[in-house]
């Protein structure tokens, strides 16, 4: 059974949350404002496994047990946010392997969408897929510049995106730009996610990004009771009981999806793609 367990490791203004086994993510929380920074650490590039998504799921539960003031995800590997579901999980596997990475997927999604505390990220590397979906399950988005890409890419692989993926970036972007954008698997650099809408502020370096992140809690800490929280649920609510709705019947048109050897065999040739590009 996982705990977390709070200590403090410097007489400072930060404690530091140290999670079970292998420290796939990095959590500290300033003590004076209770903004907890999520680090993810998962080498080489952050790609989402039924291990990471547990231990996102674990920090999201204590965060809400101890009144989080605000959450920063983030990423500890340099150039990348994260890139998205770990297709390990997809490839060569079993019926009940796959089942549990996709509610553990959707369990953790949730969670972090639903979070009654403001939650940023701070992308400081790629964001596919569903890097870019942790992205904008977030209350705001701050990116650095210029040379990183978000997006989600799925129509390349030969995956559709899952219909949640796409009614979040519908409700950020609109239909319009959203059905574009998944259709031709696109890729948005920096400046031009900033043009569309899909994240709210670049930065050129980490420092005017925390700088950025600060203003944007500063703006909002001081808020009395719950009615931003509030609003956030009224705002997201539509997406949520349609997920609800619909997560059982998702699951199991994803297993078959995925399972099917076509799917597979084009897996397989993306992560060639990957392994052999120059
Ligand atoms: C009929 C009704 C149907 C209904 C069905 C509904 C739904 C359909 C079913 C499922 C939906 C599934 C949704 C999936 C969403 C996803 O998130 S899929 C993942 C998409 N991610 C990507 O495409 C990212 C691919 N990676 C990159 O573009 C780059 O790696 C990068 C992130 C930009 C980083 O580039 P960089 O040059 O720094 O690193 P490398 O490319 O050299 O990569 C290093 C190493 O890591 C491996 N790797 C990269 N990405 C992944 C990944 N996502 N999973 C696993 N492994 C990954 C890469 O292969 C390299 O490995 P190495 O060569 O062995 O070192």
């Amino acid at each position: 059974m996982y705990h977390l367990k709070k200590f403090n490791v410097t007489s400072g203004k930060y404690r530091k949350l140290f999670s079970s086994v292998a420290k796939v993510i990095d959590v500290s929380t300033d003590d004076k404002t209770n903004i907890t920074r999520v680090y993810l650490q998962r080498p080489p590039v952050n790609s989402l496994n039924s291990h990471l998504l547990t231990e996102i799921s674990y920090i999201m539960d204590d965060l809400e047990k101890t009144k989080c003031k605000g959450l920063v995800l983030t990423s500890n590997i340099v150039n990348i946010f994260s890139a998205g579901l770990d297709l390990t999980e997809f490839y060569k596997t079993d019926i009940q392997k796959l089942s549990n990475f996709w509610t553990t997927l959707q369990n953790t999604w949730l969670k972090l969408y639903t979070a009654t505390f403001p939650t940023v990220a701070l992308i400081n590397g790629h964001s596919p897929a569903a890097g870019c979906l942790l992205a904008l399950s977030c209350d705001y988005r701050i990116m650095l510049s210029p040379h990183y890409t978000i997006g989600f890419n799925e129509a390349k692989i030969g995956i559709p995106a899952p219909f949640w993926f796409i009614e979040v970036m519908q409700s950020i972007i609109g239909s319009r730009k959203t059905e574009l954008s998944v259709l031709t698997g696109q890729m948005y650099k920096t400046d031009e996610a900033l043009a569309i809408g899909l994240i709210d502020e670049t930065a050129i370096n980490l420092t005017e990004a925390e700088s950025k992140v600060n203003s944007f809690f500063k703006n909002i800490i001081a808020f009395p009771g719950k009615s931003r929280s509030l609003m956030k649920k009224d705002c997201r609510d539509h997406i949520v009981q349609k997920f609800l709705l619909k997560k059982d019947e998702e699951r199991e048109l994803v297993i078959e999806f995925i399972m099917n050897p076509k799917t597979q065999k084009n897996i397989e040739l993306y992560f060639k793609a990957l392994q052999n590009k120059v």
